[in-house]
Protein backbone atom coordinates (compact mmCIF):
# COMPACT_ATOMS: atom_id res chain seq x y z
CA UNK A 1 0.00 0.00 0.00
CA UNK A 2 1.46 3.68 -0.80
CA UNK A 3 1.26 6.58 1.37
CA UNK A 4 -1.05 7.84 -0.73
CA UNK A 5 -3.87 4.96 -0.34
CA UNK A 6 -3.49 5.66 3.60
CA UNK A 7 -5.16 8.66 4.13
CA UNK A 8 -8.54 9.75 2.89
CA UNK A 9 -8.13 11.59 -0.49
CA UNK A 10 -8.12 15.41 -0.62
CA UNK A 11 -11.48 14.87 -3.37
CA UNK A 12 -13.41 11.91 -4.60
CA UNK A 13 -15.86 12.20 -6.76
CA UNK A 14 -18.51 8.85 -6.87
CA UNK A 15 -20.47 7.36 -9.24
CA UNK A 16 -21.27 11.00 -10.52
CA UNK A 17 -24.36 12.35 -13.16
CA UNK A 18 -24.72 15.70 -13.66
CA UNK A 19 -27.94 16.31 -16.33
CA UNK A 20 -29.53 18.97 -17.88
CA UNK A 21 -33.05 19.25 -18.47
CA UNK A 22 -34.63 22.32 -21.20
CA UNK A 23 -38.43 23.09 -20.55
CA UNK A 24 -40.60 20.32 -22.52
CA UNK A 25 -37.44 18.12 -23.62
CA UNK A 26 -36.25 15.25 -21.89
CA UNK A 27 -33.20 15.53 -19.83
CA UNK A 28 -29.65 14.78 -21.12
CA UNK A 29 -26.57 13.44 -18.68
CA UNK A 30 -23.76 14.81 -19.29
CA UNK A 31 -21.46 13.85 -16.83
CA UNK A 32 -22.24 9.82 -16.79
CA UNK A 33 -21.72 7.73 -13.98
CA UNK A 34 -18.21 9.20 -13.65
CA UNK A 35 -15.26 8.29 -10.07
CA UNK A 36 -12.06 9.48 -9.28
CA UNK A 37 -10.06 11.11 -6.46
CA UNK A 38 -7.37 13.53 -6.26
CA UNK A 39 -4.79 13.40 -3.29
CA UNK A 40 -3.23 16.31 -1.83
CA UNK A 41 0.23 17.38 -4.35
CA UNK A 42 -1.74 15.50 -7.10
CA UNK A 43 -2.11 16.71 -11.05
CA UNK A 44 -4.64 14.90 -12.28
CA UNK A 45 -5.30 15.40 -16.14
CA UNK A 46 -9.20 15.04 -17.69
CA UNK A 47 -8.74 14.55 -21.75
CA UNK A 48 -10.98 14.60 -24.54
CA UNK A 49 -12.67 16.21 -27.17
CA UNK A 50 -15.02 19.20 -26.49
CA UNK A 51 -18.63 17.75 -25.50
CA UNK A 52 -16.67 15.45 -23.73
CA UNK A 53 -18.15 16.56 -19.87
CA UNK A 54 -14.89 17.74 -18.95
CA UNK A 55 -16.01 20.87 -17.82
CA UNK A 56 -19.23 20.16 -16.23
CA UNK A 57 -17.58 17.66 -14.02
CA UNK A 58 -15.18 20.45 -12.67
CA UNK A 59 -18.43 22.55 -12.36
CA UNK A 60 -20.14 20.05 -10.21
CA UNK A 61 -17.45 19.94 -8.09
CA UNK A 62 -17.20 23.67 -7.78
CA UNK A 63 -20.98 23.96 -7.20
CA UNK A 64 -21.19 26.50 -9.98
CA UNK A 65 -23.34 24.62 -12.77
CA UNK A 66 -25.53 27.27 -14.97
CA UNK A 67 -29.05 26.75 -14.85
CA UNK A 68 -30.81 23.88 -15.90
CA UNK A 69 -27.74 21.80 -14.76
CA UNK A 70 -27.85 19.45 -11.87
CA UNK A 71 -26.22 16.62 -9.70
CA UNK A 72 -28.97 13.87 -10.47
CA UNK A 73 -26.51 10.59 -8.91
CA UNK A 74 -23.37 10.14 -6.70
CA UNK A 75 -21.32 11.74 -4.18
CA UNK A 76 -18.59 14.83 -4.13
CA UNK A 77 -16.23 14.33 -0.55
CA UNK A 78 -14.07 17.06 -0.12
CA UNK A 79 -11.40 16.12 2.93
CA UNK A 80 -14.09 13.08 4.11
CA UNK A 81 -17.28 15.26 3.96
CA UNK A 82 -19.54 15.31 1.40
CA UNK A 83 -19.90 18.43 -0.19
CA UNK A 84 -23.16 17.87 -2.07
CA UNK A 85 -25.41 18.17 1.32
CA UNK A 86 -23.66 21.43 2.51
CA UNK A 87 -26.22 24.79 2.09
CA UNK A 88 -24.95 27.40 -0.64
CA UNK A 89 -23.50 29.27 2.11
CA UNK A 90 -21.27 26.57 2.76
CA UNK A 91 -20.28 25.91 -0.83
CA UNK A 92 -19.47 29.39 -1.22
CA UNK A 93 -16.93 29.57 1.39
CA UNK A 94 -15.44 26.86 0.86
CA UNK A 95 -14.69 28.26 -3.24
CA UNK A 96 -11.76 30.88 -2.83
CA UNK A 97 -10.83 29.50 0.60
CA UNK A 98 -10.28 25.30 0.09
CA UNK A 99 -11.12 25.09 -3.91
CA UNK A 100 -10.52 27.53 -6.78
CA UNK A 101 -10.71 27.55 -9.98
CA UNK A 102 -8.91 29.17 -13.23
CA UNK A 103 -10.11 29.20 -16.32
CA UNK A 104 -9.34 29.71 -20.10
CA UNK A 105 -10.23 33.46 -20.78
CA UNK A 106 -8.81 35.45 -17.78
CA UNK A 107 -10.78 38.38 -19.40
CA UNK A 108 -14.27 36.86 -18.93
CA UNK A 109 -13.49 36.72 -14.89
CA UNK A 110 -11.42 39.59 -14.71
CA UNK A 111 -13.11 43.03 -13.81
CA UNK A 112 -11.67 45.43 -16.57
CA UNK A 113 -13.02 48.73 -14.48
CA UNK A 114 -10.48 47.68 -11.74
CA UNK A 115 -6.44 47.95 -11.17
CA UNK A 116 -4.98 44.32 -10.51
CA UNK A 117 -4.07 45.24 -6.88
CA UNK A 118 -8.11 46.09 -6.10
CA UNK A 119 -8.93 42.53 -7.50
CA UNK A 120 -6.59 40.55 -5.63
CA UNK A 121 -7.15 42.25 -2.71
CA UNK A 122 -10.74 41.94 -2.79
CA UNK A 123 -10.22 38.14 -3.10
CA UNK A 124 -7.79 38.72 -0.06
CA UNK A 125 -10.41 40.38 1.94
CA UNK A 126 -12.81 37.17 1.53
CA UNK A 127 -10.11 35.09 3.70
CA UNK A 128 -8.73 37.91 6.28
CA UNK A 129 -10.86 40.46 6.67
CA UNK A 130 -9.53 41.45 9.99
CA UNK A 131 -6.32 42.58 8.05
CA UNK A 132 -5.35 46.07 7.66
CA UNK A 133 -5.28 47.70 4.35
CA UNK A 134 -1.84 48.40 3.86
CA UNK A 135 -1.37 44.57 4.60
CA UNK A 136 -4.08 43.27 2.17
CA UNK A 137 -2.22 45.23 -0.55
CA UNK A 138 1.29 43.93 0.58
CA UNK A 139 -0.01 40.59 -0.01
CA UNK A 140 -1.17 41.03 -3.50
CA UNK A 141 2.02 42.35 -4.35
CA UNK A 142 3.19 39.14 -2.86
CA UNK A 143 0.71 36.68 -4.78
CA UNK A 144 2.27 38.68 -7.66
CA UNK A 145 5.40 38.21 -7.02
CA UNK A 146 4.29 33.98 -6.35
CA UNK A 147 2.69 33.86 -9.74
CA UNK A 148 6.22 35.42 -10.96
CA UNK A 149 5.06 38.57 -12.79
CA UNK A 150 8.08 40.64 -13.10
CA UNK A 151 7.96 44.46 -11.28
CA UNK A 152 4.76 43.21 -10.06
CA UNK A 153 4.30 46.76 -7.91
CA UNK A 154 3.94 48.03 -11.41
CA UNK A 155 1.68 45.51 -12.53
CA UNK A 156 -0.25 45.76 -9.38
CA UNK A 157 -1.88 49.66 -10.85
CA UNK A 158 -2.25 48.89 -13.95
CA UNK A 159 -6.11 47.44 -15.43
CA UNK A 160 -6.44 44.20 -17.32
CA UNK A 161 -6.55 45.42 -20.59
CA UNK A 162 -3.17 46.84 -20.40
CA UNK A 163 -1.24 43.21 -19.61
CA UNK A 164 -0.83 40.88 -21.97
CA UNK A 165 -3.01 37.28 -22.08
CA UNK A 166 -0.17 34.80 -19.91
CA UNK A 167 0.02 38.17 -17.88
CA UNK A 168 -3.33 37.96 -16.78
CA UNK A 169 -3.53 34.61 -16.63
CA UNK A 170 -0.80 34.66 -13.70
CA UNK A 171 -3.46 37.49 -12.21
CA UNK A 172 -6.15 35.16 -12.45
CA UNK A 173 -3.98 32.32 -10.59
CA UNK A 174 -2.79 34.67 -7.89
CA UNK A 175 -6.68 35.76 -7.49
CA UNK A 176 -7.08 31.98 -7.15
CA UNK A 177 -4.09 31.94 -4.78
CA UNK A 178 -5.31 34.44 -2.62
CA UNK A 179 -7.64 31.63 -0.02
CA UNK A 180 -4.79 29.37 0.38
CA UNK A 181 -6.51 26.88 -1.78
CA UNK A 182 -5.91 23.09 -1.31
CA UNK A 183 -7.27 21.86 -4.55
CA UNK A 184 -7.24 24.20 -8.06
CA UNK A 185 -9.20 23.44 -10.83
CA UNK A 186 -7.94 24.48 -13.99
CA UNK A 187 -9.78 24.52 -16.69
CA UNK A 188 -8.55 24.79 -20.41
CA UNK A 189 -5.87 27.64 -18.65
CA UNK A 190 -2.93 27.69 -21.79
CA UNK A 191 -5.34 27.01 -24.55
CA UNK A 192 -5.37 30.94 -25.49
CA UNK A 193 -1.77 31.25 -25.16
CA UNK A 194 1.65 30.66 -27.63
CA UNK A 195 3.65 27.95 -26.84
CA UNK A 196 6.24 29.93 -25.37
CA UNK A 197 3.93 31.49 -22.57
CA UNK A 198 1.92 27.99 -22.36
CA UNK A 199 5.54 26.48 -21.06
CA UNK A 200 5.82 29.09 -18.43
CA UNK A 201 2.58 29.12 -17.06
CA UNK A 202 2.64 25.04 -16.98
CA UNK A 203 5.83 25.41 -15.20
CA UNK A 204 4.26 27.64 -12.54
CA UNK A 205 0.92 25.43 -11.65
CA UNK A 206 3.65 22.16 -11.33
CA UNK A 207 5.73 24.64 -9.10
CA UNK A 208 2.60 26.05 -7.38
CA UNK A 209 1.52 22.35 -6.73
CA UNK A 210 5.08 21.01 -5.41
CA UNK A 211 5.54 23.85 -3.17
CA UNK A 212 2.18 23.73 -1.55
CA UNK A 213 1.47 20.31 -1.79
CA UNK A 214 -1.80 21.90 -3.91
CA UNK A 215 -3.97 19.30 -5.81
CA UNK A 216 -4.73 20.12 -9.07
CA UNK A 217 -7.27 18.87 -11.73
CA UNK A 218 -6.39 20.11 -15.17
CA UNK A 219 -8.91 20.12 -17.59
CA UNK A 220 -7.71 20.16 -21.60
CA UNK A 221 -8.00 18.61 -24.86
CA UNK A 222 -4.19 18.30 -25.88
CA UNK A 223 -2.66 15.23 -25.07
CA UNK A 224 0.91 16.84 -24.96
CA UNK A 225 -0.34 19.33 -22.24
CA UNK A 226 -1.12 15.99 -20.34
CA UNK A 227 2.09 14.49 -20.67
CA UNK A 228 3.97 17.32 -19.74
CA UNK A 229 1.98 17.92 -16.46
CA UNK A 230 -0.02 15.37 -15.22
CA UNK A 231 0.63 12.29 -12.50
CA UNK A 232 -2.79 10.33 -13.49
CA UNK A 233 -4.90 11.08 -16.35
CA UNK A 234 -8.62 10.34 -16.81
CA UNK A 235 -9.97 10.07 -20.71
CA UNK A 236 -13.83 11.06 -21.49
CA UNK A 237 -16.35 10.37 -23.77
CA UNK A 238 -19.46 11.15 -23.98
CA UNK A 239 -19.56 12.09 -20.41
CA UNK A 240 -18.20 9.13 -19.35
CA UNK A 241 -14.31 8.08 -18.04
CA UNK A 242 -12.80 5.74 -20.82
CA UNK A 243 -9.38 5.27 -19.95
CA UNK A 244 -7.95 5.60 -16.33
CA UNK A 245 -4.38 5.42 -15.01
CA UNK A 246 -0.60 6.83 -14.61
CA UNK A 247 0.59 9.27 -17.01
CA UNK A 248 3.59 6.90 -17.64
CA UNK A 249 1.29 3.59 -18.41
CA UNK A 250 -1.26 6.36 -20.81
CA UNK A 251 1.60 6.75 -22.88
CA UNK A 252 3.35 3.21 -22.70
CA UNK A 253 0.20 1.05 -22.62
CA UNK A 254 -3.23 2.78 -23.70
CA UNK A 255 -5.85 0.69 -24.11
CA UNK A 256 -8.93 2.18 -25.41
CA UNK A 257 -9.32 2.87 -29.08
CA UNK A 258 -10.64 6.42 -28.16
CA UNK A 259 -6.38 7.08 -26.78
CA UNK A 260 -5.04 5.72 -29.05
CA UNK A 261 -7.03 7.85 -31.53
CA UNK A 262 -6.49 11.07 -29.54
CA UNK A 263 -2.28 9.68 -29.68
CA UNK A 264 -2.45 9.20 -33.73
CA UNK A 265 -3.97 12.72 -33.53
CA UNK A 266 -1.54 14.17 -31.39
CA UNK A 267 1.37 16.06 -32.80
CA UNK A 268 5.13 15.30 -32.07
CA UNK A 269 8.20 17.79 -32.17
CA UNK A 270 9.55 15.42 -35.17
CA UNK A 271 6.07 14.55 -36.47
CA UNK A 272 5.05 15.45 -40.17
CA UNK A 273 1.72 17.00 -40.50
CA UNK A 274 0.65 14.42 -43.04
CA UNK A 275 1.24 11.70 -40.10
CA UNK A 276 -1.38 12.89 -37.85
CA UNK A 277 -4.82 11.19 -38.25
CA UNK A 278 -7.48 12.97 -36.40
CA UNK A 279 -10.49 10.85 -35.22
CA UNK A 280 -12.87 10.11 -38.13
CA UNK A 281 -15.89 11.08 -37.44
CA UNK A 282 -18.01 13.37 -34.94
CA UNK A 283 -18.63 12.80 -30.74
CA UNK A 284 -22.15 11.73 -30.57
CA UNK A 285 -24.53 13.88 -29.67
CA UNK A 286 -25.71 12.98 -26.53
CA UNK A 287 -29.12 13.15 -26.74
CA UNK A 288 -29.36 10.50 -28.82
CA UNK A 289 -26.29 8.19 -27.95
CA UNK A 290 -25.90 4.66 -29.64
CA UNK A 291 -26.86 2.06 -27.63
CA UNK A 292 -24.00 -0.19 -27.14
CA UNK A 293 -20.13 1.25 -26.70
CA UNK A 294 -20.60 5.14 -27.19
CA UNK A 295 -17.71 5.34 -29.32
CA UNK A 296 -18.70 2.14 -31.44
CA UNK A 297 -19.58 4.56 -34.43
CA UNK A 298 -16.09 6.04 -34.46
CA UNK A 299 -14.20 3.42 -33.56
CA UNK A 300 -11.72 1.26 -36.48
CA UNK A 301 -11.52 -1.45 -34.15
CA UNK A 302 -15.41 -2.66 -33.54
CA UNK A 303 -17.11 -5.88 -33.33
CA UNK A 304 -20.65 -6.67 -33.71
CA UNK A 305 -20.34 -7.24 -29.84
CA UNK A 306 -19.80 -3.32 -29.19
CA UNK A 307 -22.96 -2.71 -31.11
CA UNK A 308 -25.29 -4.02 -28.21
CA UNK A 309 -22.57 -4.28 -25.48
CA UNK A 310 -22.38 -1.37 -23.17
CA UNK A 311 -18.70 -1.90 -21.78
CA UNK A 312 -18.66 -0.96 -18.15
CA UNK A 313 -15.13 0.43 -16.24
CA UNK A 314 -12.75 -2.31 -15.52
CA UNK A 315 -9.27 -2.74 -13.69
CA UNK A 316 -6.98 -4.06 -16.10
CA UNK A 317 -4.44 -4.01 -13.58
CA UNK A 318 -3.86 -1.66 -10.76
CA UNK A 319 -4.24 1.60 -11.37
CA UNK A 320 -5.34 1.51 -15.26
CA UNK A 321 -8.87 1.04 -15.70
CA UNK A 322 -10.43 0.89 -19.45
CA UNK A 323 -13.78 0.98 -20.56
CA UNK A 324 -13.34 -1.40 -23.55
CA UNK A 325 -14.92 -4.87 -24.36
CA UNK A 326 -11.20 -5.84 -26.81
CA UNK A 327 -8.56 -3.41 -24.50
CA UNK A 328 -4.94 -3.61 -26.17
CA UNK A 329 -3.72 -5.86 -23.65
CA UNK A 330 -6.36 -8.60 -24.46
CA UNK A 331 -4.47 -8.86 -27.42
CA UNK A 332 -7.92 -8.73 -29.60
CA UNK A 333 -7.75 -5.04 -31.36
CA UNK A 334 -7.67 -5.41 -35.31
CA UNK A 335 -7.86 -2.51 -37.29
CA UNK A 336 -11.24 -2.78 -39.66
N1 LIG B 1 -26.10 24.98 -20.09
C1 LIG B 1 -26.18 23.83 -20.76
N2 LIG B 1 -27.37 23.32 -21.17
C2 LIG B 1 -27.45 22.14 -21.83
N3 LIG B 1 -26.39 21.38 -22.14
C3 LIG B 1 -25.17 21.83 -21.77
C4 LIG B 1 -24.99 23.07 -21.07
N4 LIG B 1 -23.67 23.23 -20.83
C5 LIG B 1 -23.06 22.16 -21.38
N5 LIG B 1 -23.94 21.33 -21.93
C6 LIG B 1 -23.64 20.07 -22.65
O1 LIG B 1 -22.86 19.26 -21.81
C7 LIG B 1 -21.93 18.52 -22.58
C8 LIG B 1 -20.58 18.57 -21.94
O2 LIG B 1 -20.09 19.90 -21.97
P1 LIG B 1 -18.69 20.32 -21.36
O3 LIG B 1 -18.62 21.82 -21.43
O4 LIG B 1 -18.50 19.70 -20.05
O5 LIG B 1 -17.68 19.69 -22.40
P2 LIG B 1 -16.13 19.82 -22.41
O6 LIG B 1 -15.60 18.44 -22.49
O7 LIG B 1 -15.63 20.66 -21.28
O8 LIG B 1 -15.90 20.56 -23.79
P3 LIG B 1 -15.08 21.88 -24.13
O9 LIG B 1 -13.66 21.43 -24.28
O10 LIG B 1 -15.68 22.33 -25.41
O11 LIG B 1 -15.31 22.84 -23.01
C9 LIG B 1 -21.94 19.10 -23.99
O12 LIG B 1 -22.58 18.20 -24.86
C10 LIG B 1 -22.75 20.35 -23.86
O13 LIG B 1 -23.55 20.56 -25.02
Amino acid sequence: MTNNEQHTPLLSVDHLVTEFSAKGNKSITVVDDVSFTVNPGEIVAIVGESGSGKSITSQSIMGLLKSGGSITNGSIHYQGSNILTLSKKERRQLRGKEMSMIFQEPMSSLNPMLRIKSQIAEALRINQPSKSKRETMDNAIDLLKQVEIPDAEAVANRFPHQLSGGMRQRVMIAIALAGDPKLLIADEPTTALDVTTQAQILALIKDLNKRNGTGVIFITHDLSVVADIADRVLVMYAGKIVESATVYDLFEHPQHPYTIGLMKAMPTLDSQVEELEPISGNAPNLANKPEGCAFYPRCPFATEACLTAVPELRTLEKGHDVRCIHPVKEGVLHEK
